[in-house]
């Protein structure tokens, strides 16, 4: 049995014509309740009776097996009616679930909002089923992202569409993208707001194969390991995160002011709560156990004090209340879909789970349209752009006036140049001319004594001359030694 979508949030808001006229975000919505819905899977044929029923689409009975032989068992109230938006009998299709639980929040998402839709409940109740399914039978993940990939095919110049998918093991952060980068940081600002998981992939792709493939490739990394309760149970929480960016220009002339939404689709697959007498785990799958359970009891506890309209919800107990801080009490439209199986000995996690989705019912978060004029932000690159036109005509200007004088520097010192090379010139010249003149005193000087020497030797030659003649005039008189004449020669010099 399927029922209809009464979805009781506040579709008031939904943005008109009038928002064309908005800069920056829209004016704050009303609150809106979280849609509560729950399926029950079918049962198994190695199952014993089943205790849960759906009444109608939006109730659902569950039966106390103690009391089954007792004719008063329904006056004394130990069976339970339960109450929700939407309850998906155990004929309902992957079609109808995502029909009447997401296609809406994938508009929305396309509108700007953020939207979040998570699968809770015991192992083995069918969250993983519901949200991921097999090739066969496709789940949220796969029919919502391929709503937004046709609601966005052939726009590609208007819209970007991002993808991210993490799963939390044992408190820790893995990029179900890539693997191979190890636990992630999860970080936040001071004040506990803007969550965001440090180094986490967000793969930009239009491409309704690529993604696909990608989720495929996100799915096998995820932890799932066989217990006695389920074959493929997983061990972990995964979050998909897919992010859509309309950008369109404000005025069709001017693509400088542009208007942004920006919507957000979270789908996650809680882990199951388990008792570990049940699954039977021993060692790494109860330790597995005990770590999931905490963090669906911080996620319990954050439920209770919302439903209550707590003040102050504690988030921190674990990283999956922070992660889902947002979903659950900020600016977020949230789809809790709640698994329970109808078989008897299940009875016990489904009452829980029915309780905790009845709590859920009073949870109430305010979704604004994220749309954000980013004329207002171009406008301010505008500012800038004109003070740096402003700053360049100022520095042109300076540098026209400086001009001239520059050009007075410029030829006093082409002139000094020019008298250097001058004065240089004039220097090599003279330079020149002496060596010239000195070359020539040193030429005279040389003939000179050339001619010295000359007169020197013609010297000799008379004075050998006339000694040998003297020689032979002395020699048989014996009047004059060479000593004598050489001395008479002297005076007469
Ligand atoms: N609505 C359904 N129709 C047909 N089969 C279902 C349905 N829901 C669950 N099942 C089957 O029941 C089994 C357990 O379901 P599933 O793995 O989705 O549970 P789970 O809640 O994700 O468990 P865990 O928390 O351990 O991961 C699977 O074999 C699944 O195919």
């Amino acid at each position: 049995m399927i029922g209809n979508s009464n979805n009781n949030n506040n579709n008031n808001n939904t943005p008109t014509s009038s928002d064309s006229d908005t800069s920056r975000k829209i004016p704050k919505t009303a609150d809106e309740r979280l849609m509560v819905a729950v399926r029950i899977r079918p049962l198994k044929s190695d199952e014993p009776q089943r205790c849960l029923y759906a009444i109608n689409k939006k109730d659902v009975f569950l039966e106390d097996d103690s009391d089954r032989n007792n004719a008063l068992r329904q006056k004394r109230g130990s069976d339970k009616q339960y109450s929700f938006d939407v309850v998906f009998s155990e004929d309902s299709t992957q079609e109808d679930v995502y029909d009447v639980t997401t296609s809406s929040l994938v508009k929305d998402v396309l509108n700007g909002y953020n939207a979040t839709v998570f699968a809770y409940g015991a192992t083995g109740a069918g969250k993983t089923h519901t949200m991921v399914g097999d090739p066969s039978q496709p789940g949220i993940m796969v029919r919502a992202l391929n709503d937004l990939f046709n609601a966005v095919k052939d726009k590609e110049d208007e819209y970007s569409v991002t993808m991210s998918y993490l799963e939390l093991y044992n408190e820790q952060i893995r990029d179900l993208l890539n693997p191979a980068s190890g636990y992630l940081e999860l970080r936040e600002d001071s004040r506990g707001r803007n969550i965001q998981v440090a180094g986490l992939s967000e793969i930009s792709t239009t491409s309704t194969n690529e993604v696909m493939l990608l989720l495929q490739k996100g799915n096998k990394a995820r932890t799932v390991e066989p217990t006695a309760m389920n074959k493929t149970s997983s061990r972990s929480h995964a979050l998909l995160s897919v992010t859509v960016r309309h950008s369109i220009p404000i005025d069709k002339k001017d693509h400088l002011r542009m208007r942004v939404k920006q919507g957000r689709l979270f789908m996650i697959d809680l882990a199951g709560s388990e008792r570990a007498n049940k699954t039977k785990n021993r060692g790494k799958r109860l330790q597995e156990g005990a770590h999931i359970n905490r963090s669906l009891l911080a996620l319990g506890n954050c439920i209770n004090a919302l439903s209550g309209g707590a003040r102050y919800v504690n988030y921190r107990d674990s990283k999956l209340t922070r992660l889902l801080k947002e979903a659950l009490s900020g600016n977020c439209r949230t789809v809790m879909i709640a698994h329970v199986s109808p078989a008897s000995n299940q009875k016990d996690e489904s009452r829980n789970t029915l309780t905790y989705a009845d709590r859920a019912k009073n949870i109430s978060s305010k979704a604004e349209r994220n749309v954000l004029d980013v004329s207002y932000h171009v406008s301010q690159y505008q500012t800038v752009i004109n003070e740096l036109r402003d700053e360049i005509n100022r520095l042109q200007q300076k540098m026209t006036e400086d001009r001239p004088r520059s050009a007075e520097i410029n030829k006093i010192t082409a002139e000094q140049r020019s008298n250097e090379v001058k004065k240089l010139r004039e220097q090599i010249v003279e330079t020149f001319k002496m060596q010239m003149k000195l070359r020539r005193k040193l030429m005279e000087i040389d003939s000179h004594l050339l001619g010295l020497g000359m007169e020197a030797e013609r010297q000799h030659l008379i004075i050998s001359h006339w000694e040998s003649r003297n020689n032979k005039l002395y020699k048989g008189s014996g009047l004059k030694s060479r000593a004598q004449t050489q001395q008479t020669m002297r005076y007469s010099n």
